[in-house]
């Protein structure tokens, strides 16, 4: 019988879609140290190649269902455009492959919520790629706010942004890839509220859209049921810095660079700040992974850190901005 000591198999991960995140996403993986990328899916024989012989992984399939179907992997990491979450993911967990799914889980709720619904019936790991959540830095935070370290906390601001190069064919841009900043980058300050506001009870937001019509700007100002506030921001047409607070009845945290923070400043009313430093081992992305086989090993369905009711509760909100804002994507009426 295995004790608690013996080596553990390592987890055998699948990549589906070979864009930019992929290749991130891989180099954080090989640092940990028992993850191993046995197979890649792309929509062509050529991608799936290129990419299996540049990170040396055995198996390429031109075909995302030739990944879904490959009883060697684990767990697949879906990398597509958002409007490929959906189709990717089901498709996965019904050929009984656990998932983890880059951000946002799904273009609205109600793809968020049959995905859910099919990892459950399916009896399959299911997380949305909230990294943010893994660093240890902020694992340090929840432990300080769970201490009391600034009281209770009353309001949160978060906001993040780049100005990227418009192409309204790329994903960031064209709504038939359900780009725009909210899905883009404004899920992460809508996650980030979500750990401190709970259940969202009020959502206002103001948006600039680029020509294509897709949001390229948004702000957003959100109440909580324990009324806490959240101001939030997000852009794909201004480097708005990434930057959060979190203010509470005795102190604030700030984090820079919040969205994969290596550090932050503490400040208790009344004393110095108190500067705290948590260096990644690699780019961030190992603790997402070491997120995933933890719960693996535990044969658990979801991460307690990134809960499915949490991620349907953020894809909720998401369409609540867009409501407000006025962004639909093709297919989805209204
Ligand atoms: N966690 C993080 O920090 C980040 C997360 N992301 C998230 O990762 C996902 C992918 O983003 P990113 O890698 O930047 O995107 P890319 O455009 O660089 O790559 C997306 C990949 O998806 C596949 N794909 C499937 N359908 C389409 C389609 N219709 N058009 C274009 N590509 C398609 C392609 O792979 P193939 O040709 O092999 O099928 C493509 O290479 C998004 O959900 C995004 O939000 C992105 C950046 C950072
Ligand atoms: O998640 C993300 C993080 O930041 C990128 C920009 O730098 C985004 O485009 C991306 O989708």
């Amino acid at each position: 019988m295995p004790d608690d000591t013996s080596p553990q198999p390592p987890v055998r991960w699948g990549i589906l879609g070979t864009g930019k995140i992929a290749q991130r996403f891989v180099t954080g993986l090989r640092a940990v140290d028992d993850a191993e990328v046995v197979a890649v899916g792309s929509r062509s024989e050529e991608t799936a190649r290129r990419f299996a012989d540049t990170w040396d992984i055995p198996r390429a399939h031109g075909d995302y269902a030739d990944l879904a179907a490959d009883t060697g992997v684990d767990v697949v990491y879906v990398a597509t455009p958002h409007n490929v979450h959906h189709r990717a993911t089901l498709m996965c967990l019904e050929a009984g492959r656990h998932v983890l799914c880059e951000k946002p889980l799904a273009v609205n709720a109600a793809e968020a919520a049959e995905m859910v619904d099919a990892a459950k019936r399916r009896g399959r790991f299911l997380m949305e790629g909230m990294w943010t959540r893994f660093a240890p830095a902020m694992a340090e935070v929840r432990k300080l706010l769970a201490d009391g370290a600034i009281g209770e906390v009353r309001m949160v601001t978060a906001t993040i942004g780049g100005r990227m190069d418009y192409d309204p064919q790329g994903r960031l841009f064209a709504p038939e890839l359900a780009g725009g900043a909210l899905l883009d980058v404004g899920v992460y300050p809508v996650a980030f509220a979500s750990m401190f506001l709970g259940e969202f009870t009020g959502i206002q937001a103001q948006a600039h859209k680029a020509p294509t019509g897709v949001d390229a700007q948004v702000a957003m100002s959100v109440t909580g049921r324990n009324g806490v506030l959240g101001v939030l921001g997000c852009s794909i047409e201004a480097p708005i810095p990434r930057r959060a607070d979190i203010v509470g009845t005795g102190g604030s945290i700030a984090l820079t660079d919040w969205f994969c923070p290596t550090g932050f400043v503490l400040r208790r009313a009344g004393a110095e700040p108190e500067e705290f430093s948590f260096p990644h081992r690699a780019n961030g992305f190992e603790y997402e992974v070491m997120e995933v086989h933890r719960r693996l090993r535990e044969q658990a369905l979801e991460s307690p850190l990134m809960p499915w009711a949490e991620s349907l509760r953020i894809a909720e909100a998401l369409d609540a901005v867009r409501a407000d804002i006025g962004v639909t994507y093709p297919g989805e009426g209204g």
